[in-house]
C-alpha cells in the first residue's frame, strides 16, 4: 500500500475530485463514517465530545458527529472557530449539524477554556478533529492550550486523520500535539503515522477506504509503500520436482578477520536457511579452522593470508578465481571483515572486478565511502545494507539529516549510484534507482542486538543467489528477517533475543509469509482496516 505526505494527499484528493469527480463532500461522508465505525467498534463510552477546527478536518469531525449521533451517542461538538469561518463542505456539515438536536459549542479563546474543561470531564471520547494535513506550522497560544486540556483529560481520544499538531510531511514532531490512542486516516497511511518520533503519538491506526482508488497516485508517480505480506507474496520461486541444489543459487559469503568469524558464519546460515541451494565461506587461511569446526552445511573456502588474520590486496587475484571457477549466483560482502586498511584495499578492487550480484555490507560499505564512484559502473544488481552510521559516512550525510528525512536521503543515494540500499534502523527504508522507496513496519527493538544485520545480509544474497531481482529481494528479505524477529521475540522476549534466534526463527517467518500467500482473509471490514490487517502477518 501507498504512503504519502500531507502535501501528496491534498494533491490526491484535488485529483479524485477534479479529474475523477468525485465530489469532495462525498469524500468527507465516507472518512466520517469510516471514523464513526471505528469509535462504534473498537471504543467504549457513550458520551462524546467533538473537537472541531475550521478546516476540512473540522468537517470530518461534524461529520462524524452527525453519524455518532445517529447512531444513539451522547454527543456534543466544538467549535474552535466562530461558525461564520467554515466554508465548503465543512461549512455545509456546520449547516446539517446545527438542525439536529446536537449541542455546538463555540470555543475561540483562552476566556473560554473553563466552559471546555469541563465539556471535556463530562465526556468519556473525546474526537479531535482540529487539524488535519492543512496545518502549516506549530501550534501555540489557545490552540496549544486546547491541545494540552485535551492530553491531560485522561479520556479516550480518537483522532482524525492525523492527531492535531503533527505535520504529515515526516516523522518529525514540529510541536504541541495531540496523543491519541487512535488515529483514523483515510485512503492511505501518510508518512507520520509510522516514522518516529511522531509516530510514537498516533496510537493504533486505521485506514479508511474513502472511494479513492490506488490507481490516482499510481498515475501520479506516487511511488513510496509500506511493505506488507501482500508486497512480498511472490517472491520465492516454486520448489520443483525435479531441482537440485545449483536450482536455488550458490552465495559466496567474503568476510571475517580475528575476532569476527561469527558474523560470516551467520551470513552463511542464513542464506540456507532462506532456500539458498548452496553457500561458501570464503576467508583467511588462518581462521579457516574456525569455520570448519563451527559450520556443518556450509562450506568454507581458505585463501591464503600469511597469518594475518584478514584480507588484503593480494588476495583479489585469488578470491577473483575462487569467484569465477566456483559456479556463485551472488556474493555478500562483508561481515566481519574488519577495518584494517589493507582489507579496504581488497574490497574496493573487488568491487571493481566482480560482475556477480552483489550484497554489500558493514565494512564492505565502509571501505567504499571514499569512492563510491566504483558503484555506478556496476552492471550487476548490487544492494548496499547500511545502518545509519556507515549510511551517513558513505552518503555524507549527517545522521540528524538521514533520520529527519530517510526516504529522500536513501533514494537520492539509489538514484545516483544506481544500486538499490537497505537503510537499517527501527524503520528500515528501502530505495530502488527506479525511484521506489519502501518501509518496513514490523520487527521490535530486541532486534537491536550484535550480528543482526549480518543474518540479513545472508537473507539478502540467498533472494539474489536464486535470480530474484534486486527489489524484490530486498523488500523480501526485511519483512522476513523482521517476522523472524516478532516471532522469535514472542516467545524468547526482546530482551534475550540473539542474532542466531533469527536465523532459527527464519523457517517459522516463512512459512508464515506462505501461509498468507494461501489464506486470503477477508479483513474484518471492507471498507476500515488495521495496519496490521493491512501489513497482513
Ligand atoms: N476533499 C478533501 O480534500 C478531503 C479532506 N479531508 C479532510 O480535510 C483535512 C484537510 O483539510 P484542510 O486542508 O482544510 O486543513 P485542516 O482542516 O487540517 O486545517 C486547515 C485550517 O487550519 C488553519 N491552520 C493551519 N495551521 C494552523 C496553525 N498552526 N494554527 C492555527 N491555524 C492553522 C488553516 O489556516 C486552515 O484554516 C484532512 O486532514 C482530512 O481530515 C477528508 O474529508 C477527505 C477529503
Ligand atoms: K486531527
Amino acid at each position: 500500500m501507498r504512503l504519502l505526505n500531507s502535501k501528496e494527499m491534498a494533491e490526491v484528493d484535488r485529483e479524485t475530485i477534479e479529474t475523477l469527480g468525485i465530489p469532495g463532500i462525498v469524500l468527507m461522508e465516507n472518512a466520517s463514517r469510516g471514523v464513526a465505525e471505528v469509535v462504534y467498534r473498537y471504543t467504549e463510552g457513550s458520551s462524546v465530545l467533538v473537537v472541531c477546527g475550521k478546516g476540512n478536518n473540522g468537517g470530518d469531525g461534524l461529520a462524524v458527529a452527525r453519524h455518532l449521533y445517529n447512531l444513539g451517542y451522547d454527543v456534543e461538538v466544538v467549535l474552535t472557530s466562530s461558525p461564520e469561518n467554515l466554508k465548503g463542505d465543512a461549512k455545509l456539515n456546520y449547516d446539517v449539524v446545527s438542525k439536529l438536536p446536537i449541542p455546538v459549542h463555540v470555543i475561540d479563546s483562552d476566556e473560554k477554556l473553563v466552559e471546555f474543561y469541563s465539556l471535556v470531564k463530562e465526556s468519556s471520547l473525546i474526537v479531535d478533529a482540529l487539524f488535519g494535513t492543512g496545518l502549516s506550522k506549530p501550534l501555540t497560544g489557545f490552540y496549544k492550550d486546547v491541545v494540552d486540556v485535551i492530553n491531560n483529560s485522561n479520556r479516550t481520544v480518537v483522532s482524525v486523520d492525523i492527531p492535531s499538531g503533527l505535520s504529515g510531511g515526516t516523522g518529525e514532531v514540529i510541536g504541541p500535539h495531540i496523543k491519541a490512542d487512535i488515529t483514523v486516516t483515510f485512503a492511505f497511511p501518510k508518512i507520520v503515522h509510522v516514522m518516529p518520533p511522531a509516530c510514537y503519538s498516533v496510537g493504533e491506526l486505521f485506514v479508511v477506504d474513502i472511494s479513492i482508488p490506488e490507481d490516482v497516485p499510481f498515475l501520479m508517480g506516487l511511488n513510496r509503500f509500506l511493505l506488507t505480506a501482500d508486497e512480498v507474496f511472490f517472491t520465492f520461486p516454486e520448489r520443483e520436482i525435479m531441482s537440485h541444489k545449483y536450482t536455488y543459487g550458490h552465495v559466496a559469503v567474503i568476510g571475517g578477520s580475528v575476532g569476527k568469524t561469527g558474523a560470516p558464519s551467520m551470513a552463511a546460515e542464513a542464506v540456507l536457511r532462506t532456500g539458498g541451494g548452496l553457500s561458501t565461506v570464503v576467508v583467511p587461511k588462518s581462521l579457516n579452522q574456525i569455520f570448519e569446526t563451527k559450520l556443518t552445511e556450509v562450506m568454507s573456502i581458505p585463501v591464503n593470508d600469511d597469518n594475518k588474520g584478514y584480507f588484503g590486496i593480494e588476495n583479489l587475484d585469488s578470491v577473483l578465481e575462487i569467484l569465477e571457477n566456483g559456479k556463485f549466483s551472488a556474493v555478500v560482502l562483508g561481515p566481519g571483515l574488519g577495518n584494517n586498511p589493507e582489507t579496504y584495499e581488497f574490497v574496493r578492487e573487488l568491487v571493481k572486478e566482480c560482475k556477480l550480484p552483489m550484497v554489500i555490507d558493514a565494512d564492505g560499505i565502509n571501505a567504499l565511502s571514499e569512492s563510491p564512484e566504483v558503484l555506478k559502473l556496476k552492471e550487476q544488481p548490487i544492494i548496499l545494507t547500511p545502518h545509519i552510521g556507515e549510511f551517513s559516512r558513505i552518503s555524507k550525510l549527517t545522521k540528524d539529516e538521514i533520520l529527519k528525512e530517510p526516504f529522500r536521503s536513501s533514494l537520492d543515494f539509489s538514484e545516483k549510484f544506481n544500486v538499490t540500499v537497505v537503510l537499517k534502523s527501527g524503520r528500515t527504508v528501502v530505495s530502488t534507482p527506479n525511484g521506489k522507496t519502501f518501509v518496513n513496519v514490523i520487527g521490535n527493538p530486541g532486534m537491536a542486538t550484535a550480528g543482526t544485520g549480518d543474518v540479513l545480509s545472508g537473507v539478502v544474497g540467498a533472494l539474489l543467489g536464486m535470480g530474484i531481482d534486486e527489489e524484490d529481494s530486498a523488500k523480501f528479505s526485511v519483512f522476513l528477517h523482521s517476522l523472524a524477529g516478532d516471532l522469535a521475540a514472542g516467545e524468547l522476549s526482546q530482551e534475550s533475543l540473539k542474532a542466531w534466534d533469527l536465523i532459527d526463527f527464519l523457517p517459522k517467518a516463512i512459512k508464515r509469509i506462505k501461509e498468507a500467500e494461501t489464506r486470503f482473509e477477508k479483513h474484518t471490514s471492507p471498507f476500515v482496516t488495521s495496519l496490521r490487517e493491512i501489513v497482513g502477518v
